[in-house]
């Protein structure tokens, strides 16, 4: 499995009101970030004045959804940056680099999510594209939709061949760093809400009992050690 899609991330106002200050905004290269990477050939919105409006509104936007903190258990999350792709740009293939500067601190990357902002007819290209071993997934999710994925892993953005593919991405270091780790524990989750209900409550109470447990031995354990 390995990443997560979650719809609806982001309501209609949310998305309005962020496409809105995009519009206003002044965009800068995205290689200013990342200098030394020339696969990378983006635009980002870095203004401080457009930041302070968007980056709490997707913050709020990413704490509040269930599956976001079930699947991500995030411990600290890298302030979210609008990025826009016009024809001819594209990020190529590349895995997120492990640590990086969030204002005053310094975050580990461990999962990374793409929000996308724009609809899929507004642009042709601009795919999202993740290697999962063997296969590949492509995605071109409608507006307030998102992808996350373990940031370890190659994706990359196809060439935008028309119009302007708009959308957020952020980091997230996760209390569960381990990526196998962190899926087993979303999965037992999973189970235990489809089936709590058929539980007695003594026996939903072991369950939580085994699941905090695991919770607390798997975080911040070193990805591969026990
Ligand atoms: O915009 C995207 O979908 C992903 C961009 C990306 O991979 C990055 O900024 O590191
Ligand atoms: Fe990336």
């Amino acid at each position: 499995m390995h990443f997560l899609q979650i719809d609806d991330l982001l309501n209609a106002e949310e998305i309005a009101t962020l496409r809105q200050v995009a519009a206003n905004g002044q965009f800068s290269d995205g290689r200013a970030s990342n200098p030394h990477n020339t696969g990378k050939n983006n635009l980002q919105l870095h203004e401080p004045n457009a930041m302070r409006q968007t980056s709490p509104l997707i913050l709020q936007a990413l704490v509040r959804n269930q599956e976001f903190m079930d699947f991500a258990f995030p411990k600290r999350i890298a302030p979210p940056l609008v990025s826009k792709y016009e024809p001819g740009m594209a990020y190529d293939a590349h895995s997120d680099t492990a640590f990086i500067n969030a204002g005053k601190e310094i975050i580990r990357t461990d999962l990374s999510i793409t929000i996308f902002l724009g609809d899929p007819d507004e642009y042709e290209g601009g795919a999202l594209k993740i290697e999962m071993g063997a296969g590949t997934c492509e995605f071109r999710l409608p507006p307030g939709c998102a992808v996350l994925y373990p940031s370890d892993t190659l994706h990359r953005v196809t060439p935008v061949t028309r119009g302007a593919r708009l959308a957020a991405i952020t980091f997230i270091e996760s209390f569960i760093p381990d990526t196998k780790k962190r899926e087993m524990l979303w999965e037992l989750n999973e189970l235990v809400a489809e089936e709590g209900l058929k539980m007695s409550p003594e026996t939903h109470a072991r369950f939580q009992h085994v699941q905090d447990g695991l919770r607390r031995m798997f975080s911040d354990a070193a990805p591969g050690g026990s």
